[in-house]
Parts: C-alpha cells; structure tokens; sequence
C-alpha cells in the first residue's frame, strides 16, 4: 500500500512521457491529482474541486487507462482507480462502496446494478464502443442518437448497454429508463394484437413511447416480424423527434442486415455505430483478473494464464471457466493447482484441437448470421433472401474445406454440381467487386473460425 504512495510522482511522470503528454495538459490534469486513500485494491483520486465534476469526467477518459497501466507496472498491482472530489473523499471513510441506485423508477428500468463503466474493463477490442457509450450517458439524447452497438456473442454489448442505462440514472435518478430485450419487445407486441383492443396497444406505446432512453438489446431478432418493426419504426420516429436517447445491440452491422425493412436499417444509421471485437490476451487477462478479486478466488497467474490463452472469442466463457473452478473450491475446499485446473476445464478447453470446420458448422453459421432457418437453407426456396445465403454457404463450403462440389450440393438440400459452382462463382464476383459482400463474407468466415 506504501509504495504507491512513494512512487506517485514518478508514476505521474511515467504516464506523461509514455504518452506524450505535453507539459500544459500534464500541468493541468495530471500533477494536481493526488492519492486520497487506498481501500483493498481501489485507488481513490482526489481531484481537485476547482475541476468540478466535468473535469473529473473529462480525467477519468483520457487519463484512467494510462493511469492503471502505469500503476499496475510500477508497483505490480492492478487498482481499480475511483476519481473523487473533495465532497466525496469526506464521506470516504464512512462508506467506500458507492450505493447502487434504488429508486422506484430504476427498479422499473430492468438494469442489472453491477453492469456498470467501474466493472467494465477497456482494451483495444472495445475502446471505441466504450468511450461511445460514456459520452452517450453524459449527455443522452444528444451524443449520438441511436447509438447501435454490435458484435459477436458474449463480448459486452449488453454490459455497456446496461452501464449507460446505470450512469444515467446515477447522474439524474429521474430519468425514464428502459431497457428490454428484443424478445420482450416482441411478445409484448403480440400479446397486444392477441388481446385486440385498444387499450391494450395505448399501454403499450405508453410505456415506450415515454421514456427518456429506451435500450433494446439483440433487434436482430425484430427481423422478419412485421407488426414488431411497424411498431418499433414509430416508437423510434417518436422518441427520436423528441430528442430521447435510443440505443440498441445486435450481432452485425446494419448493413449486413439484409433482410430488414430499408427504412429501419437506414435509421440504425442514423446516430453512431460502435462495433466490439473479440478481446486480445492482455484484455482477457484483465478481465480474469478483476473478476478473480471481485470473487475472492485465489488462483495463480499460470492458471489465469492457460485460460486466457485458450479462450479468446467470448468472455461469458472466460468467466465461466472462473465460474467452474469457483464451484470445485467451494465444494472441495483446496487450493486449485494447475492440474485441478486443466481436468476441471477439459470440456470447455481442448487445446490442441480446434473447432473441426465442416460443411455443416458453415451452414449453421451462415443460417443463424443471415437469420435464415436450416430448413429454409435446405429448401426449394429459391427468393433472393434464401438464396443468397444458401450461396454465401457453397462459396464458404467450397473455400473452406476440401468437400467435394457434390457433397456440398448434397448437405445443401440434394443440389447439383453446376447449382453449386454457379453460387460458388456468383459469390466469388461479388466478393471481389463488392465492398458489403468482403465485409459480409469476412464478418461469417470469423465466426466460423475465430482464431
Ligand atoms: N470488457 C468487459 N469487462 C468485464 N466483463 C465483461 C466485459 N465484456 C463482457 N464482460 C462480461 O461477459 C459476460 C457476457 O457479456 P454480455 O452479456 O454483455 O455479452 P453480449 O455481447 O451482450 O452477448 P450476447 O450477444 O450473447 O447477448 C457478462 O458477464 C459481462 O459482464
């Protein structure tokens, strides 16, 4: 705990000559702030009070990151660092833990407290996204409106959801928030239609219509459900003219959406689109080990190590690797060693066995990005929205793996070897003149093989 202490001008200096700070900004910004105390591994900052609570925002972006990376190299360990100003700082010793937010209206907001910015870790995956997302919930309504954030399963997309959803009602608790998933969205839409009156469908643009931030989580999923995107558009048109905040997630761009109505695709793009990438091993590692500390767990770092080098492409599988051998402490009461580590792990981790790629793989892929079922990839359909997708998947078939034409024609619905050379070099063209179909083809050939 001293040695942060001792250190804390050399790690002010570090950070302005590691990143090149000039001396105005470090004047400024940097030399002011000072160690309030030191509580387990979080690290408060006392800001000084002429800075108020903008510049503590404005600190807390540019100069957190770069702060704890410093920190975490000068004294070896990893702090959590909380900015305060000198209000804050007095009621430190009293009560350390910021309050979660309990209000009746954030009760009926469905956020989930402990998504929040603090237990979100930020690495080069996710930078942009984050910082889209912080800037949104300083000023909802007015950054970026939508904000759409999108990406592969498990990387984050709701947490940051959640975590504007969080700020915004720790800034201004009077603020109407809602978050729902798609799926939610959806069957309450039905269910008004189902009961068929009138009242039943007020309430319902009621309650979405009146919000200050409305959050939907996965609107892919509104594809191909008329009276949902109906009444999806207008909800957007309404809250959009009034200036209220909307953000969404989904697993791909807009763009990529291709079977969804032109006029809401247009309007996803209308605000900012942030995307998620799969986190690199310094980020993994991160996240393994806030979440080691916020559970208490005791495992070294070589046990860290083997599972952040060996799931790379979604962090609800990092943590549910921790999550396991969490469960095998507990039970066993025994220090977990590598050897207990690796047998736990055995059928989330296989090492030296990547996913096969089969044609079959592809074609679940493909079905699920392009939201096409399997029988509709089978079928005789021949419609552009079926087909294309079908011939995304000879063309992936043909280019990743050595299967025969007539196999692949024969997993594809009992098709023959010119039906399937003639979509392998339909998509092959497209490929090569087509910017969306690169991006397109690229975007599936990742989630097939992410490594
Ligand atoms: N950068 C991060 N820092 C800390 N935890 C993270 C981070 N990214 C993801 N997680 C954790 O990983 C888990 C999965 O994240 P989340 O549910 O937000 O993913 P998602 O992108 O919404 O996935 P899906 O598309 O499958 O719904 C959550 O427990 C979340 O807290």
């Amino acid at each position: 705990m001293e040695a942060i202490f001792e250190k804390w001008e050399d790690i002010l200096q570090t950070v302005k000559e590691e990143h090149e700070i000039t001396q105005i900004s470090f004047d400024t910004w940097l030399k002011p702030l000072e160690i309030c105390t030191v509580d387990d591994h979080k690290l408060y900052i006392l800001v000084p009070e002429e800075m108020n609570i903008t510049g503590l925002k404005y600190i807390t972006r540019r100069y957190e990151l770069p702060l704890k990376v410093t920190i975490a190299e000068m004294t070896g360990i990893e702090y959590e660092l909380v900015f305060v100003l000198p209000e804050e700082a007095k009621k430190l010793k009293t009560s350390p833990k910021k309050q979660p937010v309990t209000s009746e209206l954030a009760e009926r907001s469905n956020l989930n407290p402990s998504y929040t910015f603090d237990t979100f870790v930020v690495g080069s995956n996710n930078r942009f996204a984050q910082s889209a997302s912080l800037a949104v919930a300083e000023s909802p309504g007015e950054a970026y409106n939508p904000l759409y954030i999108y990406g592969g399963p498990g990387l984050g997309k709701t947490h940051l959801m959640h975590s504007i959803g969080n700020f915004i009602l720790e800034q201004n608790p009077d603020l109407r928030v809602l978050y729902v998933t798609s799926e939610e969205f959806t069957n309450e839409v039905i269910e008004s239609i189902r009961t068929g009156n009138a009242t039943a469908m007020t309430k319902l643009r009621e309650k979405y219509r009146t919000v200050d931030v409305l959050m939907i989580d996965d609107i892919q999923f509104i594809i191909g459900k008329e009276s949902t995107q109906e009444e999806f558009f207008h909800t957007f048109n309404v809250l959009h003219a009034a200036g209220k905040q909307i953000i969404l997630t989904s697993d791909k761009p807009p763009k990529e959406m291709e079977t969804l109505e032109e006029r809401i695709q247009s309007r996803f793009e209308w605000g900012l689109m942030a995307d998620i990438g799969v986190p690199d091993y310094e980020t993994r590692m991160a996240i393994l080990r806030r979440k080691v500390e916020a559970d208490e767990m005791d495992l070294s770092d070589d046990i860290l190590n083997y599972i952040a080098t060996n799931i790379k492409s979604n962090i609800r599988e990092l943590e549910g690797a921790l999550n396991k051998l969490l469960a095998y402490s507990n039970l066993v009461k025994t220090e977990i060693t590598m050897d207990i580590a690796m047998k736990e792990l055995q059928n989330i981790i296989t090492p030296d066995k990547p996913k096969e790629i089969t044609p079959q793989l592809i074609i679940e892929v493909v079905s699920e990005h392009c939201q096409i079922s399997l029988e509709q990839m089978i079928s005789k359909n021949r419609s552009s929205a079926v087909a294309r997708p079908r011939q995304i998947a000879m063309y992936l078939c043909k280019n990743m793996t050595n299967i025969p034409l007539e196999s692949i024609g024969k997993l594809l619905g009992g098709r023959d070897h010119t039906t399937i050379m003639h979509g392998v070099n339909k998509i092959t063209e497209e490929y090569e003149t087509n910017e969306n179909t690169r991006t397109l083809i690229e975007t599936i050939k990742k989630k097939i093989n992410p490594n």
